[in-house]
């Protein structure tokens, strides 16, 4: 189908650099796009559901095929698509635990697995950062015991981020996961910053549980995302229905408890389906991301005063940076204020810093080229030293 041939979104990207902390790895790619276009009826999937009756079984389009190449993507055994990474965390949650459960997460939790926890009456305990901003598997550790000392009760999961979303760190994610298996923990991996970005192995990392966010980092519309797990745990998160009606005697068979019976229906499973290919690709390019956003980071380190706040040399492309004596001191006296710093970028075709960030700022130069990462570099020293800043490059 002809569809959207001749839309682009690439070209709404030439116009500007955009270095929005959490849109880098989300924006769809040109089959992404014509894939919405064709398929945006709601029930353009549906159409071609036949027996058995659930999406996850449909081969027009190819989304039964898609199920298992996704779940060997990452390396698990089995996977759903989800409606975003936080219908994976509730599902998770719901299937795993019991009201006052204690359930662990991290200090960088994002405010969707508390919920998650909330939702299924648990209780939230954090494992602390360390002053690196890195979860480390002692840390887990120490807290795993003392929530056991306290609660009296061991904890019904554990929730872990690979990369985070306030300091884009790297975790240690498979010590941390040994270590939560010494106590039967099983371990949800939140790869919202990862899968779909880098390459993610889920059984190396010895995850029970890894959910991808498909419009984080996935090239697919909103709501999406992926939920995998190991053969051990699928028939627990993805139980079929029992209950029958007590009128009507009706049951609804291989319908999937958690996923609501379906779950990505028309455009956001196929424009997810759609990038998959040039996902596939792109995370063998990760360490060409990681060399890019070294290179920007250096050019700022070069400005006096200013500093990383996430683990340096940079691992993932999300960085957060701190200005405070650098670019601050300069929106102090400036007529634009705190905004010159994001105007001086429009100016020079680069977007996505939070207006008026002259502190701490996050930035995420996911998916620039080398040419790019070079403007980008340049364009940070050269407001500087137009501000009258010195630096060292
Ligand atoms: C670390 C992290 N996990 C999960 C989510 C939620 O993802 P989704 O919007 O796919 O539900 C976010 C969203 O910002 C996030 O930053």
């Amino acid at each position: 189908m002809n569809c959207g041939e001749g839309i682009d979104t690439r070209q709404i990207d030439e116009l500007y650099i955009n270095l929005d902390p959490i849109q880098a790895g989300g924006r769809l790619t040109t089959d992404a796009m014509k894939a919405v276009l064709a398929y945006g009826d709601g029930y353009s999937v549906c159409d071609h559901c036949n027996k058995p009756f659930r999406l996850d079984y449909i081969s027009k389009p190819p989304l039964a095929e898609f199920h298992k190449d996704l779940a060997a993507f990452v390396n698990m055994d089995t996977a759903r698509l989800v409606p975003g990474a936080r219908r994976g965390f509730q599902a998770v949650a719901d299937a795993l635990v019991k009201p006052d459960d204690p359930v662990l997460l991290t200090a960088y939790s994002h405010y969707t697995e508390f919920i998650s926890v909330e939702q299924a009456r648990g209780t939230p305990f954090e494992i602390p950062a360390d002053e690196s901003h890195i979860i480390t598997k002692d840390a887990a550790a120490d807290r795993i015991e003392e929530v056991i000392r306290t609660t009296g009760k061991k904890p019904a999961l554990m929730f872990v981020e690979q990369v985070d979303y306030q300091y884009g760190n790297l975790h240690p994610v498979a010590d941390i996961i040994k270590v939560a298996h010494q106590y039967d923990i099983p371990v949800l991996c939140n790869g919202a910053y990862t899968v779909g970005i880098m390459e993610v192995d889920g059984k190396a990392l010895g995850a029970d549980f890894l959910v991808g966010s498909g419009h984080k980092s996935m090239a697919a519309p909103a709501p999406s995302g992926v939920l995998a797990t190991t053969n051990e745990w699928a028939e627990t998160v993805f139980r079929t229905t029992r209950v029958k009606g007590d009128l009507t005697g009706r049951t609804f068979g291989i319908k999937e408890v958690e996923m609501m019976g379906c779950t990505l229906m028309g455009v956001t499973s196929v424009g997810m389906m759609a990038s998959f290919p040039h996902v596939k690709k792109r995370v063998k390019e990760f360490d060409s991301q990681v060399k890019y956003v070294n290179q920007i980071v250096d050019a700022l380190l070069s400005i006096e005063g200013t500093t990383v706040q996430s683990e340096y040399l940079r691992k993932h492309t999300l960085t957060r940076m701190n200005t405070t004596e650098s670019f601050d001191k300069i929106a102090k006296t400036h007529k634009k204020r705190g905004f010159f710093l994001t105007s001086a970028l429009k100016e020079r075709g680069i977007t996505g810093i939070l207006a008026g960030s002259t502190r701490v700022w996050k930035f995420n130069s996911y998916g620039v080229t080398e040419e790019q990462a070079k403007y980008v570099a340049d364009a940070f020293v050269d407001i500087a030293k137009a501000e009258g800043l010195s630096c060292s490059s």
